[in-house]
């Protein structure tokens, strides 16, 4: 299987500080890849350089074989790369239903101009993508709280709308950093589901961000583990959790 995400010798340092260092990931077109590490390996400094939230200082990342190196967000969102957050950034005073309608970056109804010279173009834009909000709220399992305000929503649900956000695009890879933080037990089966799902039936790409090892576990193949910057080890994650590196970084020599 080709890479979708090639990360090719990157650096990155904030003032004396290494934090990537010579990192090179290939992220498998189609798969759900696991980033571990102990705390402060550099995961999401990682992730902030593939999303375009950050400049590297050298070296290359790839998206689908094109250049996207140092590319702003917005130019990678449009050509699907998408990265959720730690902390679900939701409009709490919109519904959920309006959450996701807000989503489409090319919706005409958003051009006042275009609004003006063609309304029947922005009522015919509104119904589809009030349409497929509609759809996604269902394959999420929100339709029962599509009218609430999304301030209202518990921390799990605000996750599922996040996901949800991903799916009002064309997302061919997402970033998910953390999202079963603070998540309860139902809710996280519901995500994870989710997560498979967009996988199997819409062929999304996840790199996933998690110190869950349970949901790790059951998402992801491969894992790949990063400490000091860099890659330590790549492998399923029966490999990983027996091999003595890993154990060394994460719980030091006295768990080995
Ligand atoms: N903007 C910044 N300025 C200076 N140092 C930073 C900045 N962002 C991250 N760092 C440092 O870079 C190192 C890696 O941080 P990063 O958040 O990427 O690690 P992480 O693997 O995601 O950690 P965690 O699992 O704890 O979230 C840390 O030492 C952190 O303090």
């Amino acid at each position: 299987m080709p890479s979708i995400i090639d990360v090719r010798h990157v650096y990155k340092a904030f003032g004396g500080l290494k934090v990537i260092n010579d990192c090179s990931i290939q992220v498998e077109k189609g798969s759900i890849t696991g980033l571990i590490g102990p705390n402060g390996a550099g995961k999401s400094t990682l992730f902030n350089i593939i999303a375009g939230a950050l400049p590297l200082d050298s070296g290359q990342v790839l998206l689908d074989g094109e250049d996207i190196t140092n590319r702003p967000a917005n130019e990678l969102f449009h050509k699907g790369l998408l990265r959720t957050f730690q902390i679900a950034h939701e409009f709490s005073q919109m519904t959920a239903l309006e959450n996701l309608m807000m989503v489409p970056p090319k919706q005409a109804g958003e051009s006042l101009f275009s609004a003006w010279l063609k309304p029947g173009l922005v009522n015919q834009q509104e119904t589809a993508v009030r349409q497929k909000a509609l759809e996604v709220i269902d394959f999420i399992g929100l339709h029962h709280v599509r009218n609430e305000l999304a301030g209202n929503l518990s921390g799990g649900q605000k996750k599922l709308l996040e996901l949800g956000r991903t799916m009002m695009t064309d997302a061919r890879v997402v970033l998910l950093d953390e999202i079963a933080a603070g998540v309860n037990r139902t809710l996280l089966g519901d995500l994870v589901e989710n997560i498979e799902r967009l996988n199997r039936e819409m062929g999304y790409t996840f790199l996933v961000i998690e110190h869950d090892m349970e949901m790790i576990a059951r998402l992801c193949d491969p894992v790949i583990v990063l400490a000091q910057g860099s890659v330590m080890v790549e492998g399923t994650i029966e490999e990983i959790q027996n091999n003595p590196q890993v154990i060394e970084a994460y719980f030091g020599s006295t768990a080995a």
